[in-house]
């Protein structure tokens, strides 16, 4: 019997099979509902194609999703059962007329709640949001070889890396998702490497959001009491990643997930979205009349920015603002697009809850650590809700 099955990486490979042996995933499972009770792979696996990613899959024709991105019940989404979260975007250019302090309030009451909320007059043209959904859709309508130069080991730069799903390798169940990622060092390595498709839109978008970040974690910082002098905020989101997410139309929506629940490592990201939706947040306290644990979609609002907390800031604020846990699912009808920037501190940077806050709370919620040290362990486990903060816990 011959018989193509995709590994974590999204190879597909084509294996010969006869009784005795049974490879491990889809192959077993196969074998279990066919009653066959044992396989045997008599060749060695061949390669169909090589950074096809979810897409590829897509694009070969599937009417179900293969095995290895069915989620168990406990991590579907019962989209059914979901509320929205309808607060109305916060307009940014307020902040520079007479209402500048009501502002103020509600991000910081935003961060400290849900940890999520939409901004409008964010300093991003309209059209540039345009233009980064149109390279999204151009960057991943490539055909695969095109995209698969970017993968980790054959891009041409380490700060660009093409891939999917989160940590294919140890994932029990993988993610219904592509990326690209990219990591910004200098303007000059960034215009010589990214993908063409984005480059120069991705770039701007940087560098328009960056200063709204600054602002944003001015005024949160600013509400702790304390004030932090300029290179220590330009070093706690001093490393910049520009990702574009792409999560093609899925046979059954029900048992896969565009992306598990996690929470975001950094200071703050800020997330565009297209208008399909799909972007969920666990309630980390009961609030307008939902309650703890329940999970709200983050609306898609045209024009405006979603933006988020990440652990970092998490951590420096000793548990004030939260960093809030999210996940995303997938569609049947169409493919969506997200190209998220997440402000995250140098990997040399000193991170741990603000000592002014630690003296005025009496209590010091978590450890001191270098960044690096928790992006390697952020980077080196599949996403777990928020168990990437465990790594910063006291004991
Ligand atoms: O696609 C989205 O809406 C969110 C993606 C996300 O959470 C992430 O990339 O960290
Ligand atoms: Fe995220």
């Amino acid at each position: 019997m011959i018989m193509t099955a995709v590994d974590g990486n999204m190879n597909a490979f084509l294996y010969f099979i006869q009784p005795n042996h049974c490879p491990p995933c889809l192959l077993h499972a196969i074998s279990k509902q066919m009653s066959v009770k044992q396989t045997v792979l008599l060749a060695v696996p061949k390669p169909l194609g090589d950074g096809n990613g979810v897409k590829g899959l897509v694009d070969s024709g599937l009417s179900e999703v293969p095995e290895q991105y069915v989620q168990p019940p406990e991590e579907r989404i019962d989209k059914l059962n979901a509320s929205t979260h309808d607060n109305p975007p916060i307009d940014l250019s307020k902040l520079d007329g007479p209402q500048h302090d009501q502002i103020v309030e509600e991000i910081a009451r935003a961060a400290e709640t849900l940890g999520f909320f939409q901004v409008m007059n964010h300093g991003v043209p309209l059209e540039l949001l345009e233009s980064l959904k149109d390279a999204a859709n151009n960057f991943f309508g490539q055909p695969p070889e095109k995209k698969a130069v970017y993968r980790k080991g054959v891009s041409p730069s380490p700060s660009v890396k093409y891939g999917t799903s989160f940590v294919p390798d140890k994932e029990k169940a993988l993610e219904w998702k592509d990326y690209i990622s990219m990591t910004y060092t200098t303007d000059a390595e960034a215009l010589e490497y990214w993908p063409q498709e984005c480059k120069d839109v991705a770039l701007e978008y940087l560098r328009r959001s960056i200063k709204m970040v600054k602002k944003v974690v001015e005024i949160l910082i600013g509400k702790l009491g304390v004030t932090l002098d300029d290179s220590r905020i330009d070093g706690l989101i001093g490393l910049k990643l520009v990702n574009m997410n792409f999560y093609p139309a899925c046979p059954n929506p029900e048992l896969t997930v565009g992306v598990g629940r996690h929470s975001d490592m950094g200071m703050l990201t800020v997330l565009l979205q297209d208008d399909i939706g799909g972007l969920y947040v666990k309630m980390e306290e009961e609030m307008d009349g939902k309650r703890q644990g329940d999970w709200v979609e983050i609306p898609a609002v045209p024009g405006a920015l979603v933006i988020n907390v990440g652990d970092t800031l998490q951590i420096l604020s000793n548990g004030r603002y939260k960093s809030a846990e999210h996940r995303v699912r997938t569609t049947s009808t169409k493919s969506r697009v997200s190209i998220p920037i997440f402000a995250i501190p140098k990997p040399t940077e000193r991170i741990g809850p603000l000592p002014q806050l630690v003296e005025r709370d009496g209590v010091t919620r978590y450890r001191e650590f270098i960044f690096e040290e928790y992006m390697n362990n952020f980077f080196s486990n599949v996403h777990d809700g928020k168990k990437s903060l465990d790594f910063a816990n006291n004991i």
